[in-house]
């Protein structure tokens, strides 16, 4: 079954009193299934405060943000990163590959550790590495790979899992222009073709645009939104 992520009034402070910073002051959002969103926002504008507390990683000072049927804030430790294992993915800049392992142990490791055995992670991590367009690569460390080679390893592993919301900080940040147009590009048609949504934080306008809803961010508020395809949002939202 698929649902909306809902985030209701998420307030984020760091510190207390004068000295207190308001990363989010009041922030709602809501993700529909199949939809992309991309946050934008000048640096320290609260766009990875705002990717953390959707993502349950970070706990909100105060708001909400319910997914199939739960507050994220409410439940427990266990329960939240055993929630994030099998219904979230997870694409970051850089350097989220463990060096010593080989491309398909990468893409399998959050398959198993949310419980499937290794024959199988490894038959799924290698099928989403082929549609990748990294089949032969299986065997290779990320040492071995280029940037934007290393970040569909990234992408076949944050979706292996068949999350129903990928969150991406940055995922093109550490990659030159038209590796990560490629690379964005990947993520966009790989999660529409799961039916996953999708939460990207950019600075890069041509990446936002891949997004079929652009969010931008000031202050720790979300000060405008911009459809950029309206057939894929429209849709998200039926
Ligand atoms: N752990 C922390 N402790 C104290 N203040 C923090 C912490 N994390 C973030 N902040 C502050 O919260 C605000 C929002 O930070 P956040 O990292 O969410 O911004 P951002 O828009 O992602 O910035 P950037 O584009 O530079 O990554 C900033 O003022 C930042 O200094």
């Amino acid at each position: 079954m698929t649902s909306p992520l809902v985030a209701t009034d998420l307030v984020q402070t760091y510190g207390e009193g004068v000295t207190a910073t308001y990363a989010l002051a009041g922030v709602s959002l809501t993700v529909a299934p199949g939809e992309s969103v991309a946050i934008m926002g000048p640096s320290g504008s609260g766009k990875t405060t705002l990717l953390h507390c959707l993502a349950g990683v970070l706990p909100p000072t105060s708001g909400s943000v319910v997914w199939r049927g739960a507050d994220l804030a409410t439940l427990g430790d266990r329960r939240r990163t055993a929630l994030r294992r099998t219904d979230f993915g997870f694409v970051f800049q850089s350097g989220q590959l463990l060096p010593e392992l080989p491309a398909v142990e990468n893409a399998a490791l959050p398959l198993m550790l949310a419980g499937t055995s290794r024959r199988e992670a490894t038959r799924v991590a290698a099928a989403w590495l082929a549609h990748l367009g990294l089949a032969g690569m299986e065997g290779r460390r990320p040492g071995e790979l280029s940037g934007g080679q290393a970040q569909r390893v990234a992408i076949a592993r944050a979706l292996a899992g068949a999350p129903g919301v990928v969150f991406a900080d940055e995922p093109t940040g550490a990659l030159d222009q038209a590796t990560g147009a490629d690379v964005l590009g990947v993520l966009t048609s790989a999660a529409r073709s799961t039916g996953a949504a999708l939460v990207v934080v950019t600075h890069d306008e041509a990446v936002a645009r891949h997004c079929s809803r652009t969010v931008t961010m000031r202050d720790g508020r979300i000060t405008g939104t911009h459809v950029n395809h309206p057939a894929a949002h429209d849709e998200a939202t039926r």
